[in-house]
């Protein structure tokens, strides 16, 4: 499985996410290949990964057995209608997109009946700890194999049987790292304003996360249970949930995430 080169059209930090992984678990670099318009990030992924890169799309996919398209979703049209023109061989080869929003549909229309693996990683796949959806279309059973391994370095791996659930791990997974870094973002402001130095701050928030996300991975309770045992009656952690609640925090992380499936949605209608 990995003698197939690998080339990864868009080299920002999605890509970077996905080569990481893939190193993690020992998929050999001499078979990674990256391209992107600019060289700076081709030059920081070839120093820290040492996989081979280009500045021409063509070059990366003429030399590729699977194709991973890596670049923004605005980009993506204008990126696969260039491939085909000039590489229309490129058909026959193994497709994997990371992009949020765009159907299968409208790969097809650009590309072909071409076999395709619809992704969705996120950040923390960057050091083992990420969530990966996948959904495949006329994909054989090798090749599902192959883009489960391929991504099994980014921590875990969900397949969907319905392409609208990429939609949902958006909303649960793919641009989730941001809420929870917005959460830490603002404890962070808040422990700075009662005098903590920034750096220290960010520590020790950072370190509360991973402390009760390890909990919860390697708990049986539920996150509700785990939430009673630090909240004592009477206590400190009680006022500050319940000022959460009174805020409506419950129905503003389901918004959040209703506003996320809706933007993949309407993307996939416009774009
Ligand atoms: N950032 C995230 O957390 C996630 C992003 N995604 C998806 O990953 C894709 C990439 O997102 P990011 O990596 O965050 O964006 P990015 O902006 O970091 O990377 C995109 C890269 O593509 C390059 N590029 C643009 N046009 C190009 C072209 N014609 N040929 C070659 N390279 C070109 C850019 O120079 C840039 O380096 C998007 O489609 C996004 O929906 C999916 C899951 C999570
Ligand atoms: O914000 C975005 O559109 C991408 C998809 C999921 C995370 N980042």
């Amino acid at each position: 499985m990995n003698d197939n080169v690998v080339a990864f059209i868009g080299a920002g930090n999605m890509a970077r996410c996905v080569i990481a992984a893939m190193i993690k678990s020992g998929y050999p670099a001499s078979n990674i290949i990256a391209s992107n318009r600019t060289q700076p990030k081709l030059t920081q992924l070839a120093e820290d990964y040492g996989i081979r890169t280009c500045l021409d799309n063509l070059e990366a996919v003429r030399q590729a057995d699977v194709i991973v398209l890596a670049v923004k979703p605005q980009m993506m049209a204008e990126v696969c209608q260039h491939l085909v023109e000039h590489a229309p061989e490129i058909r026959e080869k193994l497709f994997v997109t990371v992009a949020a929003g765009l159907p299968v549909s409208r790969y097809e229309s650009w590309l072909g009946e071409v076999r395709l693996v619809r992704s969705m990683p996120n950040t923390p796949s960057l050091v083992g700890l990420g969530v990966t959806g996948l959904f495949p279309s006329r994909c054989s059973n090798y090749e599902k194999a192959f883009v489960d391994a391929m991504f099994k370095g980014t921590g875990m791996t969900v397949w969907l049987e319905q392409e609208a659930e990429i939609d949902h791990v958006i909303a649960v997974t793919g641009s989730a790292p941001a809420y929870f870094f917005f959460f830490m973002q603002a404890m962070q402001q808040e422990a700075e304003t009662l005098g903590f130095a920034p750096e220290q701050a960010k520590k020790m928030v950072a370190q509360t996360a991973m402390g009760a996300a390890t909990m919860a991975l390697e708990s049986q309770h539920s996150f509700a249970e785990l939430r009673s045992q630090v909240t004592s009656k009477g206590g400190t952690t009680h006022e500050a949930v319940t000022s959460f609640a009174d805020a409506g925090l419950e129905t503003m992380v389901s918004n959040a995430m209703q506003a996320a499936i809706r933007r993949a949605r309407e993307m996939a209608e416009t774009l």
